[in-house]
């Protein structure tokens, strides 16, 4: 299994040009608010599309602009857990998790039971969303995902909207997890102690491209951090001489 992507995009005040590849391992992308993490997903997810760029799985094109390839989001077999992931309100916990599933009555039930049992959800079953916590609310989500067996998992701040106690929960649940998921994961943040937790390789990135890239047993939460740093002192001092 693996995940490429090549993708570059410019909007009238912001640029991308981002390289990324997983094979096996997960990766985390850290990086500052507005340095292009999310859209980089968004790309590989289908919802945002590149000026142009290249985006395999497996040695599948889901995404070439020049040969005109872009499969659409549906067909790409990819789940995208962001921040504040919004469940069906008017749906169970039950029905929001088989709400992507297919195939017959028996099986549809199977398989949301396995996955209320992974991740800890048992007993929620008849439950609104309103009547959960924020932490069972990511759970149900990712449920609901991993339901219809993603090869790639994109976490796109899945922790952030949470208070220390159930991130620190969810951290440990999603490292259970991620222990017996086998397709390709990605995982954006700010927080490195995330990544350092969750993932094996390490990707950092600044004002829309890469700035460092490794395996996080060779890069330093420090040196990652450093590098961050750097970029951004740079940019305020262009700033202020600029003023
Ligand atoms: N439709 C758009 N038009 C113009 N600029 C956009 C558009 N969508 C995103 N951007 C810009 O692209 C940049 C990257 O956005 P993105 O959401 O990927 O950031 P991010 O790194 O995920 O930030 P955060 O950590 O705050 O979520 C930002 O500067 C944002 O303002």
């Amino acid at each position: 299994m693996s995940l490429s992507a090549a993708v570059k995009k410019k909007f009238k005040n912001f640029s991308m040009d981002v390289t990324l590849h997983t094979d096996g391992e997960p990766l985390g992308v850290l990086g500052a608010s507005g340095c292009g993490k999310s859209m980089t997903l968004k790309c590989i997810a289908g919802i945002e599309h590149p000026d142009s760029g290249v985006i395999a799985l497996n040695n599948q094109l889901l995404y070439d602009s020049e040969q005109k390839i872009c499969i659409s989001p549906q067909k790409r077999r990819i789940g995208y857990l962001f921040q504040n992931y919004a469940l069906f309100p008017h749906m169970t916990v039950k029905n929001n998790i088989a709400a992507g599933v297919r195939g017959t009555r028996e099986e549809i039930a199977g398989r949301v039971a396995d996955m209320m049992k992974l991740l800890h959800l048992e007993g929620l079953e008849e439950r609104y969303p309103a009547q959960l916590s924020g932490g069972q609310q990511q759970r149900v989500a990712l449920a609901r995902i991993l339901a219809y067996d993603p090869e790639v998992l994109l976490l796109d701040e899945p922790f952030s909207a949470l208070d220390t106690y159930l991130r620190e929960k969810l951290l440990d649940q999603i490292d259970e997890l991620l222990d017996i998921y086998h397709g390709e994961v990605i995982l954006v943040t700010h927080n490195p102690r995330e990544i350092y937790k969750l993932c094996s390789r390490i990707l950092v990135m600044g004002n829309g491209g890469v700035l460092m890239e490794g395996p996080v047993s060779e890069i330093s939460e420090s040196s990652a951090l450093g590098v961050l740093e750097k970029v951004y002192e740079n940019a305020y001092t262009v700033k202020s001489n600029e003023s």
